[in-house]
């Protein structure tokens, strides 16, 4: 290729990779919003049922929810008393959304055959029943490894399970559900069986209480491979502290609900799991949540993204179509900006239904560009890695963790395997043994070619084992490469955006349910 062919199609892919990171800063990662708590009355769900209300439950200033969205989408204001003409002010009323005061009924482990009721806001009358609340809540554990652990240096808080405790609140009936859905899980750009949207399922009751309440920066472990959120729902309880701290590549986000803005309302946030969170130390009061998993699901009755309105969309066909680009054909990669649970032997099936935020625009909008586009696990190698020596006239090649002699692999019949048991069968090691020529020769051509760099890539996800040290401490690349041995295609690929979510790939296994 001519250099300045070089130099056009280096600039196209840096104008590639700048729109990928603009959209990826752009990505929505957890969204949250506040209902306020008024005494029940008829819902004011549709414009005949307004009738019905007391002029002063409309006109209630705090009559109006309020959303906050992650980075940057904030939609706290409260339109209502924007709204000028009659029109709006209508569907403002229509719209305005209050919640019941939230019924907690327990069995109590301390006293088996009792259940109580505690109502919040709790006024006075109920207080010992709240503290009976707080006698009845388990220590809350933690997944480490494939384990729960209980390590109150890191999480503090009390628990009940789903199956000891039921409440009359329901984030369906508020729509909340459907906003997490909205903006967590928007309807793919195209009507495909992949189609899908999100179902929230009652988890914990969980407690923070001052002086030390709190649970230290993770990423929630995945209840099922479908799983691709959680929702937190804080009940009204003054406390201070306890802020909900969202991290995901750079970015933070903090839901603050502590202080006054708790007397009254619910206040909630959903937000996809494997980003890192944490709960700051609640300083004083209790800080109560329910919390829920968001799932997946295969049915939606949103409308349709069209991807060829995206701006990223309409940017990648400008560039690609721009003459000489890529004539010999190139691999593009990109790296997924969020981690996807992998330890299920159906994972992939799941995938592209599941994926999250700027992934699936990224996704969209490349399908939509007609490139075929595959969703691969991908290791980096380096060279490193498939090193050879020669010894006494033997050749040996170093293939990801073992040494083994390079002829033995070469000549042998791929029936037989070799007399060291813990070598791998033959004809894997001259599979592998061919993917070392090729990695050497790719390596190769791809030095200089800024950005291209040789990985290996699964056909499919391939299911973690969990270990008994967990799978953090115990999988290594190369334990995972043997996984693959059978499905590994070595290929260079240039990049348009740095590695995401490698390290949290790694320990991001469901567990299965
Ligand atoms: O209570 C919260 O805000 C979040 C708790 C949490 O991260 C969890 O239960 O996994
Ligand atoms: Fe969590």
């Amino acid at each position: 290729m001519s250099s300045l062919a070089e130099t056009a199609e280096r600039q196209i892919f840096k104008q590639l990779s700048e729109f990928v990171e603009a959209e990826s800063k752009r990505s929505v990662y957890a969204i949250g919003g506040t209902i306020p708590i008024t005494s029940p009355s008829p819902h004011p769900i549709c414009k005949s049922d307004e009738t019905v209300l007391k002029n002063d439950e409309l006109s209630s200033p705090s009559a109006t929810e309020t959303n906050t969205l992650g980075e940057g989408i904030d939609l706290t204001k409260d339109d209502s008393k924007t709204c000028t003409t009659e029109a709006v002010k209508d569907l403002s009323a229509i719209h305005n959304l209050r919640c019941d005061p939230v019924i907690i009924r327990w069995d109590s482990s301390a006293n088996p055959n009792a259940s109580y009721k505690v109502t919040f806001p709790c006024n006075d009358a109920e207080q010992p029943n709240f503290e009976q609340l707080l006698k009845d809540c388990q220590p809350a554990t933690f997944g480490k490894g494939g384990k729960d652990v209980l390590d109150e240096s890191y999480r503090k808080a009390g628990k009940l399970d789903e199956t000891a405790f039921c409440s009359n609140f329901n984030p369906y009936a508020l729509g909340i559900v459907d906003t997490a859905g909205q903006i967590l899980a928007p309807t793919n750009c195209r009507q495909t069986s992949g189609t899908h949207g999100v179902r929230a399922e009652l988890y914990k009751l969980n407690v923070y209480s001052s002086p030390s309440g709190k649970f230290k920066a993770h990423v929630d472990t995945p209840r099922s491979k479908h799983q691709i959120g959680s929702l937190v729902v804080c009940l009204p309880s003054v406390h201070e502290g306890g802020q909900l701290v969202l991290r995901h590549q750079g970015r933070e986000t903090v839901f603050d609900w502590s202080g006054d803005k708790g007397k009254n309302a619910i206040q909630w946030a959903a937000f996809y799991s494997d980003c890192e969170h944490e709960v700051l130390e609640v300083t004083a009061g209790h800080r109560l949540t329910l919390t829920y998993n968001l799932y997946a699901t295969c049915w939606a009755n949103n409308a349709f993204v069209d991807s060829e309105a995206l701006e990223l969309y309409q940017t990648l066909k400008s560039l690609l179509s721009e003459p000489g680009f890529c004539k010999n054909g190139k691999i593009i990669g990109y790296n997924c900006a969020h981690a996807y649970p992998h330890s299920a032997d159906d994972a992939s099936s799941m995938l592209p239904a599941t994926l999250k935020g700027v992934d699936k625009i990224v996704y969209e909008c490349f399908l939509a560009t007609k490139l075929e586009v595959v969703l691969r696990p991908c290791i980096d190698f380096e060279l490193e890695e498939f090193r050879e020596y020669e010894e006494e006239n033997i050749r040996y090649a170093w293939y990801t963790d073992k040494w083994g002699p390079i002829e033995d692999w070469e000549d042998r019949d791929p029936n037989t395997t070799l007399p060291d048991e813990s070598h791998y069968f033959l004809k894997q090691r001259q599979n592998l043994l061919k993917r070392f020529a090729l990695f050497k020769q790719l390596d190769k051509e791809s030095k200089g070619n800024d950005g291209l760099k040789v990985v290996a890539l699964g056909s499919r996800l391939i299911p973690l084992q969990i270990t008994d040290m967990g799978l953090d401490e115990g999988a290594s690349e190369a334990e995972l490469a043997r996984e693959w041995d059978e499905n590994i295609s070595i290929k260079a690929v240039k990049w348009l955006n740095a590695g995401g979510h490698r390290q949290a790939a790694l320990v991001h296994g469901a567990v299965s349910i």
